[in-house]
């Protein structure tokens, strides 16, 4: 019997334990109360009681618990070590419920005091009056039912079951006590227990325990329904979405574990980093997503697709490998700078410049030097765009009045600007792709560059389906969301390497459909599978050569040619672009060197060969580092001085700084019998000089070629034997007309070799020089080594026009060629593509004829023609 102002040991039992009358309880409790406990019940020999009052709200770190004004008067049952006794937690407590207790003062601990042993008041509080038949009768009839159900199903069926079997049997009077032992044995929430032990009155907590039981019995009977159906209908798909989500929870659960122990640890360990928030980034993100899919333009195709595909998104369980397909393939269609009425506008700022054509000039001009041509046809281009542009702005704003005024009308069709595809052919480093970037920055546009080379894969430009496992857009679509705007310029580098036909697809088709203004606004990629507009993309393509491009796509280009630079342009471009340049990569201004003009002009020279000026670029490049480095010794030696340091480079110095010069002019060259020089034009599109040699040896008077000749070639060789043979007698080779030079006196084979023995040759242009090399080889005459020529032949002796003049002679004059033989239908192309000092450094002649061309070759009246020729047009005799 507990009598008013009881001094009892509390024990605060922890959150959420609720101990009632008739229950029991285990817990752990400190070394210091344990040794408290132990004493109290070494003391005396009664048993001990103690005071069970639950803790209602746990300490969080700035405030104390608070705990209940009720609880109940305990006997401890059992008190031991707890199996881990190195814990705070050193003794294992076992107590058993006896009668509801009151603390008429409450009581008040702090959170240090959780584990001293506490001595509080309490006193045994009124039960009120005896409860009602009715009241007890309900009482019992609703802890059977829900022992009924508890031992239908569920865990622990035969404990629950025997306890039904029990209750049954008990008469009216034990009641009360089985709504506290109930209370404590069924799973009932915390508040329910607290509300249960705190009332005190029997009556009205008897209806309380019914309430409590009928309610359990309730969400018993409806979860164990909701848990079979779904048992039944749950798919595999389900099933593994429930356990993702517990997954979920079990790693929120041990992330916030990590934080807090990150944060006891204190602030010495590493600052909160981005990365640890997996879930707000993600949360982030998908409000991101869902933002671009709003700001999509309405009705439009993209914006269909993309809601259907966001709600399939809500369906699939997040984790899933096709939830991670979808979201992939929404953040790439979210992610496209869709063709809008705002990004035109944007574009239109720019264009609405007056001064935007001199501007761009201004621009183009600071970036390189020369390139007339180009430039010009930039500019031409710029001002249609702006034009059209400015024009369908207006145009379009109009149609958008009427709309207003009469919005039932039929929106007319927006018109689209379309402009050419320009195709910049030439050899490498001739600034195809920089004047292109230099475009961009005029246009105030992005600047993307996809490289061809080597595509053999059509996929690599449309995309892959999304069937295909790791698909994704096309290297077109890549561009266009690296660019972030609709209206890029995207250079189309290297189109003339790009694969064929193959088993892979073609990517070459691909391209056709991307190049035509016609279809470009509704460019289909296979893995977006939604028109995307590249009607505002301007597209340049790049090629070396034209010959490997199909005609197809050729036929969509705007085909401009750039020519190797001249030894002067290179100087220039050398002085004015290249050297700041390096200058600038290289961390030095231009007060450290003094490149000299005749060093630049030796570099160019000695150590270069070749239509642009990449690899100028580079010997510039070593120049400059090479002193860049001597400026640092010298700086680090004298203190700062300098006085040692030579900025100043000269042709002397280059050997030590480059190595010997790799191109010697003239000395390269000797003069030889049954040797001249021809012109050719490299697969690159570079110009050079290409010996015929030639040479008789004993065999049996066949004509043998080397040199990976190409069958025009070949042809071309046979063509200007036979014409020497022919010609043998007027030439003074045979003394009979008779004889064949390749029989009498001796019979002999030809042997014709082109050197570069590991480059294909190909084309009829060798034509002149193999009939020279021929009759030099044959008369013994030598041509001088500064004369180079290039011609087709026919069978009657007349010299055909040929391509690539421009490189050729570029190349002829690179090589340090002089004189130039060339057929007189390529007097135009000289006229108006070779620049001016070219024309002034060396001598062109236009032949009609192979024996003009000999002529001019050997020296006017050195070839030993029998009687002197009559005009120089010679029929065949053959
Ligand atoms: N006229 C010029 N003025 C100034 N710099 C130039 C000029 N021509 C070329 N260059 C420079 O030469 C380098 C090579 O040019 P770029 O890369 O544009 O060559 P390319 O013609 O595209 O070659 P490839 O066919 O190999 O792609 C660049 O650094 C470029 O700035």
């Amino acid at each position: 019997m507990i009598l008013s102002n009881t001094q009892l040991p509390t024990i605060p039992l922890p959150h959420p334990q609720v101990l009632l009358p008739n229950g029991r309880i285990s817990l752990l409790v400190s070394r210091n109360i344990g040794d408290h406990l132990f004493s109290l019940v070494e003391e005396s020999s009664e048993p001990t009681i103690v005071a069970a009052i639950p803790i209602v709200t746990p300490p969080t770190g700035a405030s104390d618990p608070v705990l209940s004004e009720y609880g109940v008067a305990a006997r401890v049952v059992r008190l031991g070590p707890s199996s881990n006794s190195h814990n705070e937690h050193a003794y294992h407590l076992t107590i058993a419920g006896l009668v509801r207790i009151h603390l008429p003062h409450g009581l008040h601990l702090t959170t240090d005091q959780l584990n001293t042993l506490t001595y509080c008041t309490v006193e045994h509080p009124p039960s009120g009056a005896k409860p009602t038949r009715s009241t007890l009768e309900a009482t019992k009839a609703a802890a059977v039912n829900l022992l009924d159900k508890l031992a239908k199903s569920g865990p622990r069926k035969d404990y629950w079951s025997r306890m039904m079997h029990f209750i049954e049997g008990i008469d009216n009077s034990r009641i009360v006590w089985l709504a506290d032992a109930m209370t404590s044995a069924v799973d009932a929430e915390f508040n329910d227990k607290l509300e249960i032990l705190a009332t005190t009155d029997t009556e009205a907590r008897l209806q309380a325990v019914t309430q409590l039981f009928v309610k359990l019995a309730s969400i018993f009977e409806v979860s164990s329904k909701i848990a079979s159906v779904v048992d039944e209908s749950l798919s595999k798909q389900q099933k593994e979405y429930f356990l993702r989500q517990k997954l979920a929870a079990i790693q929120k659960e041990l992330q916030n574990l990590n934080r807090q122990s990150k944060a006891v640890i204190g602030t010495s360990g590493n600052p909160p980093s981005e990365l640890d928030d997996d879930d707000q980034a993600d949360a982030d993100d998908m409000a991101q997503l869902r933002q671009k899919i709003e700001a999509m333009t309405k009705d439009s195709e993209e914006r269909k697709v993309a809601v259907s595909e966001w709600r399939r998104l809500k369906r699939i369980p997040p984790g899933s490998a096709e939830n991670a397909v979808i979201r992939t393939y929404l953040e790439w269609l979210a992610s496209i700078p869709w063709a809008s009425s705002s990004s035109r506008l944007t574009a239109l700022e720019v264009l609405k410049d007056r001064q935007f054509l001199s501007k761009a000039r201004k621009q183009l001009d600071a970036d390189h030097y020369g390139l007339d041509k180009i430039k010009k046809r930039l500019i031409e281009y710029l001002a249609i765009v702006r034009l059209k542009e400015l024009a369908v702005y207006t145009e379009n704003e109009k149609a958008l009045v009427l709309r207003m005024d009469n919005p039932s009308s039929i929106p007319p069709p927006i018109n689209r600007v379309k402009g050419p595809i320009l195709l910049f052919v030439g050899p490498p480093g001739t600034g195809k792709t920089s004047i292109t970037a230099s475009l961009a920055r005029a246009l105030d546009r992005p600047f993307e560059r996809i490289s061809l080379g080597g595509v053999r894969d059509e996929a690599e430009i449309r995309g892959h389906r999304r069937t295909y496992v790791a698909s994704g857009p096309g290297s077109i679509v890549q561009a266009l969301k690296k660019a972030g705007r609709p209206d890029p310029i995207i250079l189309l580098d290297e189109i003339d390497k790009v694969g064929h036909n193959n088993f892979h697809g073609d990517p070459s088709a691909a391209l056709l459909e991307v190049l035509d203004p016609e279809q470009n606004h509704t460019f289909r990629d296979h893995y977006l599978n939604v028109p995307v507009d590249l009607s505002q993309v301007l597209f340049i393509c790049t090629a070396n050569s034209l010959d490997p491009i199909s005609p197809p796509l050729l036929d969509r280009c705007e085909v401009v040619h750039l020519s190797g630079y001249t030894y002067d342009e290179k100087l220039h471009i050398a002085s004015q672009f290249l050297l700041p340049k390096q200058l600038k990569a290289n961390g030095l201004g231009a007060s450290h060197i003094v490149l000299t003009e005749p060093a630049l002009l030796q570099i160019v020279t000695g150590y270069t060969r070749e239509a642009g000026v990449r690899s100028l670029e580079r010997a510039i490049g070593s120049v400059v580092r090479y002193k860049a480095m001597e400026w640092a010794e010298h700086d680090d030696q004298d203190g700062g001085k300098l006085s040692a340091y030579e900025k100043e480079v000269k042709v002397e110095d280059l050997e030590k700084l480059l190595g010997i010069p790799r191109y010697d002019g003239e000395k390269e060259r000797t003069v030889k019998r049954g040797v001249v020089y021809g012109l050719v034009v490299s697969g690159l599109g570079e110009g050079g000089v290409l010996p015929v040699e030639t040479c008789t040896i004993p065999g049996k008077g066949d004509l043998r070629l080397t040199g990976s000749l190409g069958d025009v070639i070949k042809e071309s060789s046979s063509l200007a034997l036979s014409w020497v043979k022919a010609y043998a007698y007027d030439l003074q080779i045979t003394s009979n007309r008779s004889e064949d030079p390749l029989k009498v006196p001796n019979v002999v084979d030809v042997h014709l070799h082109l050197p570069a023995g590991a480059q294909k040759k190909d084309g009829p242009s060798a034509g002149v020089a193999m009939v020279c090399a021929l009759v030099s080889l044959f008369t013994g005459l030598c041509v001088p080594v500064d004369t180079a020529m290039t011609g087709e032949i026919t069978l009657r002796g007349r010299v055909e026009p040929v391509g690539g003049i421009k490189e050729k002679v570029l190349g002829a004059h690179r090589a340090g060629m002089k004189k130039v033989i060339l057929p007189w239908a390529n007097r135009k192309d000289v006229d108006h593509d070779v620049p001016r000092e070219i024309k002034d450094d060396m001598q062109f002649f236009f032949v009609k004829t192979v024996s003009e061309g000999l002529d001019v070759a050997f020296g006017k009246g050195t070839v030993p023609w029998r009687r002197p020729r009559a005009g120089f047009l010679l029929e065949s005799r053959l």
